[in-house]
């Protein structure tokens, strides 16, 4: 018999380049820098991806939506998460809740936290209650601390809405 409920939890990286928008969780964070990578560099939304594709055993983005594609050259990042949750609405699957940890020195994240959820929320089909962002520094300690990237983290339960036997 299958189970109900699955865990996933995923982690990303982006390093800090000039010219470029700060985007987290599909929201503009004002900041004199912004996260480099193929796409948006939206490192909240690809850690949330990869905990969502790593719950219902799908492997990762970048599998998915590799960065060698040039459709998604600068893509929005909420894409590949809509994306996902169609893919996993499919088998079966829908979102319970997610838990994200922005970690960054610089910029402050928690006046964002609201908009962030917000956004999420709808893009996961889920009520704001079952989306938690939080963010930390690292005490100056290490590549986040000395500004240079943003990690994120994410944790999400997932659960079963109907059969699949694929
Ligand atoms: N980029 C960040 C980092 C932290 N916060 C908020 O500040 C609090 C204290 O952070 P510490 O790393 O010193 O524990 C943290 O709990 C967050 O509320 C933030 O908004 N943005
Ligand atoms: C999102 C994708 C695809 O554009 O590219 P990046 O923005 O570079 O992000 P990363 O987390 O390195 O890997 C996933 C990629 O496939």
């Amino acid at each position: 018999m299958k189970l109900n409920y699955r865990i996933g939890q995923g982690f990303d990286v982006h390093a800090f380049g000039e010219n470029r928008k700060l985007i987290l969780g599909g929201i503009e964070i004002p900041y004199d820098r912004g996260l480099v990578g193929h796409s948006d560099a939206d490192v909240l939304t690809h850690a949330l991806c990869d905990a969502l594709l790593g719950a219902a055993g799908l492997n990762d983005i970048g599998f998915h939506y590799p960065d060698t594609d040039p459709q998604y050259k600068n893509a929005d990042s909420t894409l590949f998460l809509s994306l996902t949750v169609g893919q996993l609405k499919r088998m079966g699957w829908a979102v319970g809740n997610v838990d994200i940890t922005v970690i960054a020195q610089e910029p402050k994240i928690a006046p964002h936290i609201a908009r962030i959820k917000s956004n999420l929320a709808r893009i996961l089909f889920v009520s704001e209650n079952e989306v938690s962002v939080k963010a930390t520094t690292t005490e100056w300690l290490g590549y986040v601390g000395r500004k240079e990237g943003i990690a994120a983290q994410a944790i999400t339960m997932i659960a079963r809405i109907h059969p699949y036997d694929g």
